[in-house]
């Protein structure tokens, strides 16, 4: 690579990290991944050079950056701004639309949250619980751990009655390699407090949602 290039290259990464206080190790890192990609890109039989691929490296890292913004936020602060508002009754936000990255195969799965609580005294905005599930969406993350994240996350600032929450997902590491079971989903769940101990509210929760 010219020196030229290293410089264009240096000054892209600088835009990126600039007001970063380990920026000289984010540098560092920054060149290593783009090495990395390169050769990455050499190993599967194509030409790092060519036209299309050139900056390629670079875009991925971007990308990289975008899929796990979620690690540079505390999602469990979205949900700080709380009413005091005497609701008893089930809160349900559903399809809340997220977009993943499989820690085994750093392949995106993605689908939808479906977040249910029955508040003690506190509420909080209906936004939040969508940005809250986000911040931990964008990471590198397993289905089981968002889902049981969002509903602790929920559990420890809202201390709810109850909290239960249903993701359902499509794990790309699932339909286009590996096994290669494109019509595959997978749901889990997270149950706390009545949700864990009551029938009744578990029930009322999936009826709503299968309405
Ligand atoms: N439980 C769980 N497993 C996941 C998730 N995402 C990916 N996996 C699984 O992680 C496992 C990793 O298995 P390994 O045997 O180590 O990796 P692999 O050889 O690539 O496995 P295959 O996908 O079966 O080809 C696979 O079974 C994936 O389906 C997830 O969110 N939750
Ligand atoms: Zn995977």
């Amino acid at each position: 690579m010219s020196i030229t290039e290293k410089k264009l290259i240096s000054q892209k990464i600088l835009e990126l990290f600039g007001d970063d206080v380990n920026f000289e190790k984010k540098l560092v890192l920054s060149q290593n991944v783009l090495d990395g990609f390169r050769d990455l890109i050499e190993l599967c039989g194509d030409d790092p050079t060519r036209d299309g691929l050139h900056e390629t490296p670079f875009r991925v890292l971007k990308a990289f950056l975008e899929y796990t913004v979620g690690y540079r936020e505390n999602p469990k602060e979205h949900l700080e701004k709380v009413f005091d508002v005497n609701h008893q009754e089930l809160v349900l936000v559903r399809d809340i639309e997220f977009y993943s990255m499989c820690e085994h195969h750093f392949a995106p799965f993605f689908g939808v949250a479906h977040v249910g609580y029955i508040p003690q005294e506190k509420i909080t905005g209906l936004s939040k619980i969508g940005r809250m599930v986000e911040g931990y969406a964008r990471r590198f993350q397993v289905q089981e751990r968002l889902t049981n994240q969002i509903a602790d996350a929920i559990e420890e600032v809202l201390k709810p009655q109850g909290t239960m929450v249903v993701v359902e997902a499509k794990h790309m590491c699932m339909c286009g390699r590996g096994i290669k079971k494109a019509n595959s989903s997978t749901t889990t769940t997270a149950v706390r407090g009545v949700f864990a101990h009551q029938a009744d509210a578990r029930i009322e929760f999936l009826s709503l949602l299968n309405r």
